[in-house]
């Protein structure tokens, strides 16, 4: 909804003074929507009331004018009037979320499809309601992992475990045309990452099921697993470590992230203890994400 904004320019004494005389003359709760706008370095002080609704102008309007005239005489300076354009906050805000380079990855919004340039694996994804638009360092660190051993490596299938938005899982397939799984413990998560796949001409290929942890029949049918990643924190991630052992063919490679630098030796040791181990790790933010062999 646009908004109006009626204002006075004045002193810092006299912005106060309009404030209070506006405060009493429109009692509580119209006050909520009465401000100081302040340049100080203009040394231009003005005392504004937001409106919604433009029927209300006119009224306002004059009980401004009679509170700057109880002030300041019948010479008081003018109520001015501005119209407020309606801004799209959600699009301003994805506008800050630049595009993300992780290996041969291109992560982008739909705002920053003209930043692809060829050779690049683009991946598009609006900022929304699942973790994954690139930008966290755990999220590099799976992408650049990804693309490491992809270089060297031919896995016949792979698991996304903790999919969000389901980028890691598009960066696998995008690699390789490989079965992968891809699964969260959050619903919402899953039927994001399902569109967002559609969205990104990955319409085969790629599994999503809702599961926490290794709880799905989806598992039993597509393991054991070449490739497994699971970006989720350190905590559980050690809790999954015999699961995720099970699931993991004899060989195979593992990507762990969510781990906080400081954590990764007890991370490690929870893997070293299920026989697997490390391989390298790729640090970004403060985040570790490591590399493991079965
Ligand atoms: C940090 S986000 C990672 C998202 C995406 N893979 C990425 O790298 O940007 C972790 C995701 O794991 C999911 N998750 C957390 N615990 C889980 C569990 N035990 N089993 C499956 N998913 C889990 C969360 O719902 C969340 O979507």
């Amino acid at each position: 909804m646009s908004q109006l904004r009626l204002y006075v320019t004045t002193d810092e004494t006299g912005a106060g003074q309009v404030l209070d005389g506006l405060s009493a003359a429109l009692g509580e709760e119209p006050y909520a929507l009465a401000t100081m706008e302040i340049d100080e370095k203009a040394n231009i002080w003005e005392a504004s009331v937001y409106l919604e609704d433009a029927s209300e102008v006119a009224a306002l309007a004059e009980i401004f004018a009679s509170v700057l005239e109880r002030l300041f005489g019948s010479d008081h300076p003018p109520v001015e009037r501005e119209d407020i354009p309606d801004i799209d906050w959600i699009a301003k805000s994805l506008e800050g979320l630049k595009p993300v380079r992780a290996g041969r990855f291109l992560v982008h919004g739909s705002h920053d499809r003209h930043h692809v340039r060829p050779g690049d694996l683009a991946i598009e994804i609006d900022a929304g309601q699942a973790f994954g638009t690139g930008h966290h360092g755990t999220t590099i660190g799976c992408l650049e992992m990804i693309d490491t051993v992809l270089k060297a490596e031919r896995p016949q299938n792979a698991l996304d475990l903790g999919t969000g938005t389901g980028v890691l899982a598009m960066a696998v397939r995008m690699l390789a045309p490989i079965p992968v799984l891809a699964t969260d413990v959050d619903p919402v998560a899953v039927r994001v990452a399902r569109a967002n796949a559609r969205l990104n001409g990955i319409v085969s290929g790629v599994d999503f099921a809702t599961a926490p942890g290794f709880h799905h029949a989806a598992f039993a049918r597509a393991a054991p697993f070449d490739l497994i990643i699971a970006n989720i924190l350190a905590r559980p991630l050690m809790k999954l470590a015999p699961g995720l052992s099970q699931h993991l063919a004899l060989g195979g490679s593992v990507i762990l992230s969510g781990i906080l630098a400081e954590q990764r030796w007890k991370v490690l040791s929870a893997y070293n203890t299920v026989g697997l181990r490390h391989v390298r790790t790729y640090w970004r933010d403060g985040w570790v994400t490591l590399l493991l062999k079965g």
